[in-house]
């Protein structure tokens, strides 16, 4: 990047001062910054931010007035948190964990030692944590581990047998083997606890991409949840939001993205900012909402018209301590009670916090009232910990198949979508390129792979030197 783009940097888009470099073809291009981010969650904060350490000028434009996307704190009664998306990393998502130590966020222990609470067909009752999985089942999750390592990373297309593997469905393999009902319920589990599906709706090429991108099941069932962030997710984008400055726009939805040829139009309200190119931070599917000119190639779009994502939302409820871990419990539960099937404990890492209840919830089994839904939870709750629960000092609700910009959590993709257009997923379109987790070959889907995909698009970018 010239002098001129950093000028331009400084003024932001959507001003007069416009820097003017050489184009492709020799003609003077004018433009206000190199690259333009569409989306202000982790993975584009983290490609901003790494252009911009560059030098390159930056503009990120997110629709929402807050930044972070799929992870949000929200501040609860005695200080406690609410973590409405994302929350836990673990041990080898090396790429989250580096960002939260430059950033200085520190990371804590989950809590889930004592008991877990089970509650089925009403009655309930209590089974040691980490109970292991019986010799079969371990067998089967090393197999699958096997089988995975042969879908490669960010091109799972080209595995040995794709299509064979991506036409059959979890469920569909699991009819195939000789399994124990122990070992389908722990795979099944599994399945809805990472994906939240149904064995029979994920495709079995994509579950073995998911698992060859955390590394093993072990690492995607047990890792992943290890450990938390002080202060919460959302802190992480916070801070290089700050870092930033100026160069981020709140409640800046884009509603087209036009290819000049030497330049990118994304359109905004306050817009339009005009870049070298636009990287366009976000799931497929989001992405869809988007209009693109010129029309996007046949595979991009047929890709964010099949792409699925699935809803899901969490309810925390605060108590002045955690008064289960006084009776041995860790504050999980699993149950057939309707709309509220898993519980965890989510209290703060200092001994004097307040104690916090998440509950995975299902919101169309709950009352559509916001009142007589919250009673639902807490009256779950209840029955789950006893009547210490009935009283919570305050209550969150953040239900994500009702925002406004994100259509999902994560991506249970079908059968058919990898091998189909899959190939399209990260592949550029003129000068719009793409991030977002879902576009990560290391840990797609969460956080730490949003930040890896951040960096890949980046790197994209500034390897064509924009
Ligand atoms: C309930 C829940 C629990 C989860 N649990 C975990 C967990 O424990 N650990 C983990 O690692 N991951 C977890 N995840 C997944 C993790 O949160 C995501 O993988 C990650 O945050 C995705 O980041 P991203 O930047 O790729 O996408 P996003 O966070 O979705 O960012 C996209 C951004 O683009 C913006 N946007 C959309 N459309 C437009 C537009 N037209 N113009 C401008 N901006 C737009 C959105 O507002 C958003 O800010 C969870 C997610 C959810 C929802
Ligand atoms: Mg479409």
């Amino acid at each position: 990047p010239g002098e001129a783009a950093d000028e331009a940097g400084e003024t932001g888009p959507g001003t007069d001062t416009q820097a003017t470099e050489s184009g492709e073809s020799g003609e003077e291009v004018e433009v206000d910054v190199d690259v333009a981010v569409v989306g202000a969650g982790l993975s584009g904060l983290r490609a901003a931010r790494r252009l911009q350490a560059q030098g390159y000028s930056v503009a990120v434009l997110e629709a929402r007035d807050r930044v972070g996307g799929r992870t949000v704190t929200t501040e609860l009664a005695g200080g406690a948190l609410a973590e409405g998306g994302g929350q836990w990393v673990g041990p080898t998502q090396t790429a989250i964990l580096e960002l939260a130590d430059e950033l200085g966020v520190e990371t804590f222990p989950d809590h889930a030692t004592g008991d877990t609470v089970l509650h089925l067909g009403g009655l309930t009752f209590t089974e040691p944590g980490g109970v292991s999985p019986s010799p079969e089942t371990a067998a089967t999750f090393a197999d699958i581990d096997s089988l995975a390592m042969t879908v490669p990373l960010g091109a799972p297309w080209t595995a040995p047998d794709a299509a064979a593997l991506d036409a059959i469905t979890v469920a569909q393999w699991m009819d195939s083997q000789d399994l124990s009902s122990e070992t389908q319920q722990a795979l099944s589990f599994g399945v809805g606890a990472t994906l939240s599906a149904e064995p029979g709706q994920l495709s079995w090429l994509y579950f073995l991409y998911y698992v060859h991108a955390a590394g093993s099941l072990d690492a995607l069932l047990e890792g992943a949840q290890s450990l938390r962030l002080r202060g919460g997710a959302q802190e992480l984008s916070v801070r290089m939001a700050d870092e930033l400055g100026p160069a981020l726009w709140l409640s800046e939805p884009v509603s087209t993205v036009v290819d000049e040829g030497e330049r990118v139009r994304v359109e905004h309200p306050s817009g339009p900012t005009l870049a070298r190119r636009v990287i366009v931070a976000m799931s497929p599917l989001d992405a869809d909402r988007i209009a693109f000119e010129p029309a996007l190639p046949d595979a991009r779009a047929q890709l964010q018209d099949l792409w699925v994502t699935a809803p899901g939302a969490k309810a925390h409820l605060v108590y002045e301590t955690p008064f289960w871990r006084e009776v041995g419990l860790s504050g999980q539960a699993f149950g057939d009670l309707p709309g509220v099937s898993f519980t965890h404990d989510n209290s703060g890492p200092d001994a004097d916090d307040p104690g916090v209840l998440l509950a995975f919830i299902e919101p169309e089994q709950l009352p559509a009232d916001a009142d007589a839904r919250r009673q639902a939870v807490v009256d779950a709750m209840v029955v789950y910990f006893g009547p210490s629960a009935a009283a919570p000092l305050d209550y969150d609700e953040r239900d994500w198949g009702s925002e406004a910009w994100t259509t999902g959590c994560v991506s249970p993709l079908p059968p058919g979508v990898l091998t189909g257009p899959g190939p399209a997923l990260r592949e550029p379109v003129g000068r719009v390129h793409w991030a977002g987790t879902e576009t990560a070959g290391v840990w797609t889907g969460y956080m730490d792979g949003a930040l890896r995909a951040g960096v890949r698009a980046a790197d994209e970018v500034a390897e064509l030197s924009p």
